[in-house]
């Protein structure tokens, strides 16, 4: 059975603080939820906390907003799923699970027990998009440099801890320079704005893209070793090189320069860039418009 999601709307404060005074199990769940502003943490926890309470096989917390999907247990056909909010603020979907039909008891329970869950989960938002507008270049609305240093760093221990592939690939596009001097900067803007679309339009989602610096891009592949590295370099550069950019009256080609390198095991995070930095700079030496692999 599929109970109808329902709309946990506006929960007050003072609502919020009488749970908590009249009921230990509720001061127990929100002291928890009190130690994280991480989703996956929060409804783990949830979920551990209410699980003598409301015996269930498993959860899938989704949140379309940071396009997340959060699994755990048995997928089951009986449910119940709640559409989560607060202050026009959309808090994902929690869905619960398990083989035996949930009571109607249970249900309003459960409605009783997320009001505990909805104030860290809004916390946990407001960081989150607090997060993404200092991680996010404004421009082309790519993630910055500061995302890169910290993402790159998390990917490299991941990789070397695990044994998998890591790539980047370094984009810089060829004569940007004459771009802004020819048709302008805010052309040039658009112009920077386009490339990022196009180099998204290449990458597959697992993969991410940085503005590195000004008419400068990053990918940061996870498990791809050179070779795909390299061919998804080269995506890149036909796909720069086949769009054309309009601006006004004016149709404008564009080319890049990409250096792509993999990560070796002795490597730290300068080496690991250098190389594909200087890969970049001799494909600029020895014509432009082309693939260097380190
Ligand atoms: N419009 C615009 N221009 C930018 C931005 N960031 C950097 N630039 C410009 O990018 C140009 C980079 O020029 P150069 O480093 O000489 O490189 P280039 O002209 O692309 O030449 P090569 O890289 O050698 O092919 C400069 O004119 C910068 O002003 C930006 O955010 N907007």
């Amino acid at each position: 059975m599929q109970k109808k999601a329902a709309n946990l709307a506006v929960v007050t404060n003072n609502t919020f603080e009488a749970f908590k005074a009249d009921n230990l199990t509720h001061y127990d769940i929100s002291s928890a939820l009190q130690t994280t502003l991480e989703f996956d943490e929060l409804v783990h926890i949830f979920s551990n906390k209410i699980q003598n309470l409301i015996p269930h096989s498993g959860f899938v917390y989704s949140n379309e907003e940071f396009d997340l999907e959060i699994k755990n247990g048995i997928v089951t056909r009986s449910s119940c799923s709640y559409a989560m909010k607060v202050e026009e603020q959309q808090l994902g979907e929690l869905k619960l699970m398990r083989r035996q039909k949930f009571s109607e008891q249970e249900l309003t329970m459960i409605e009783t027990l997320l009001c505990c869950l909805i104030y860290p989960l809004r916390n946990a938002t407001l960081f989150q998009q607090a997060m993404n507008l200092a991680f996010t270049d404004v421009l082309t609305q790519t993630r910055n440099r500061s995302a890169f240093n910290d993402i790159v760093r998390r990917e490299m221990r991941l990789a070397h801890r695990n044994g998998n592939h890591l790539s980047v690939v370094f984009i810089d596009i060829d004569h940007f320079k004459s771009i802004n001097d020819n048709y302008g900067h805010q052309c040039g803007d658009l112009a920077l704005t386009s490339v990022a679309k196009w180099i998204n339009e290449s990458i597959r989602s697992s993969d991410i893209v940085f503005r590195y610096g000004g008419e400068e891009f990053v990918v940061l592949l996870s498990e791809t070793d050179l070779d795909g590295a390299e061919l998804l370099a080269e995506r890149i550069r036909q796909n720069i090189e086949n769009h054309i950019f309009a601006y006004g009256l004016e149709t404008i080609r564009m080319t890049a320069s990409l250096g792509t390198s993999t990560l070796r095991g002795d490597d730290t995070l300068d080496k690991f860039i250098d190389r594909a930095d200087q890969a970049m700079y001799r494909a600029k030496q020895t014509g432009r418009n082309r693939v260097v692999t380190a």
